[in-house]
Parts: structure tokens; sequence; C-alpha cells
């Protein structure tokens, strides 16, 4: 056996188990298809969606927001939804000058309308400026779907949906955002614009 085969095995079964329980649980089976709903209609009511995380979880942020902004499978209208850390002198700026805690929230702050969407992505459920946009996103209001890991963290009871991957472990954790994600936005495009995928 070469050096690495055993941990190359391992990580490639976790994501297998992870993903295989996710399958298997009924209740985030069902929120997965809720969330998918409303996507749908808060596309079709005009409203925008935002993304937020830190990390792998602002790159999977940013992923997810331009499978929608740009496309997934058709050619079809662009739907509004975009990433709350992609301008750096904003960023920086923010974090320099209040806090890191307030870059998403305050951003939220000057973007966001009653009935907009915003995924929020932490592997722990505890990210500061995750947890400070949710609360900025409850008093506008916006509704919240929360991707987390097994325990849920600080998010547990924060958000109006919440995806807890049953692990521990943050890339197996982020490998399963990214697949429920996609999922999301391949079915929301699906509804919309109508196609056999
Ligand atoms: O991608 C990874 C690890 O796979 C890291 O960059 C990870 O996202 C960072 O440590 C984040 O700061 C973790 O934050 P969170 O998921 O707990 O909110
Ligand atoms: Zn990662």
């Amino acid at each position: 056996m070469r050096p690495y085969t055993e941990a190359i095995h391992k990580a490639f079964q976790e994501s297998i188990r992870v993903k295989t329980e996710i399958l298997h649980h009924p209740e985030l089976m069902t929120t997965i298809e809720e969330v998918v709903d409303l996507m749908v209609n808060t596309f079709r009511e005009g409203h925008r969606v935002y993304f937020c995380g830190n990390g792998g979880s602002a790159a999977d942020a940013q992923h997810l927001a331009a499978e929608f902004s740009g496309r997934f499978y058709i050619d079809r209208r662009p739907l509004p939804a975009e990433a709350l850390h992609c301008n750096t002198s904003y960023l920086t700026a923010v974090a320099n000058d209040y806090s890191y805690e307030e870059v998403y929230a305050r951003l939220l702050r000057a973007m966001a309308q009653p009935g907009d969407v915003l995924w929020a992505l932490s592997t722990s459920g505890n990210s500061r400026n995750v947890i400070r946009a949710i609360e900025i996103a409850q008093q506008i209001p916006v509704r919240v779907i929360g991707f987390t890991g097994r325990s849920g963290g600080a998010m547990k009871h924060m958000c109006d949906y919440l995806i807890k991957v049953p692990s521990d472990d943050t890339p197996r954790i982020q490998e399963a955002h990214m697949l429920i994600g996609h999922t999301i936005c391949q079915l929301t495009e699906q509804v919309l614009f109508g196609y056999d995928a």
C-alpha cells in the first residue's frame, strides 16, 4: 500500500458516509425541498438572495450565488443573488473601521429588503460575522437558511430553515453543503424555467 492510500480512502469514505446519512434523513430531505420552494417563490416575487460565510464557506457562498446570477444548466434570465464578501475594499474598510464581526451585517443592512433571503454558511455555526448577519436579517426581516455542521452551534435556533450536516469535520461538512446547494440551484432553475435535467 502506498503511504497516502489509507488517508485518501478514509476521506472519500467519510464524505460518502455523510452524504448517505443525509439521503436517509427524512427531516433534512424535507428541509431541502422546502428551501427549493422558498427560492422559487423568492425569485418569482422579485426578491433577492444573499450569501455569507468565511474561508471555504465564503468560496461556497460566491460559487452558489453565481449559479443563480450566472446560469446553472440552461440559458435563462439571470437571478438576483450575490455573496456579501466579494468587494474587498468594502470588506477591509468595514473590518478596519468597525470590526470583522460587522462586515456582513452592515452590507445586509445596506442592501436587503423585506422578503429577501440570506444563505448563512458556517460549519461550526459560531462565526460571529455570520451570526451578526442573521441578527440583522431577523430585523429586516429577511428569511435565513442556515447551513451548519452537526451541532448547529449558535445558529441552531436562529434560522428559518436549518440544514445541519451530520458531521463535525469542517471539510466534510463543506462538501455536503456544496452538494445540497447545487441540488437546490438545479431544482430552482428547473421549476422556474422548466426543463428535464
Ligand atoms: O475551508 C476551510 C476548511 O476546510 C477553512 O477555510 C474554513 O472555512 C475556515 O477555517 C472558516 O473560518 C471556518 O468558519 P466556520 O465554518 O466555522 O464558520
Ligand atoms: Zn475547505
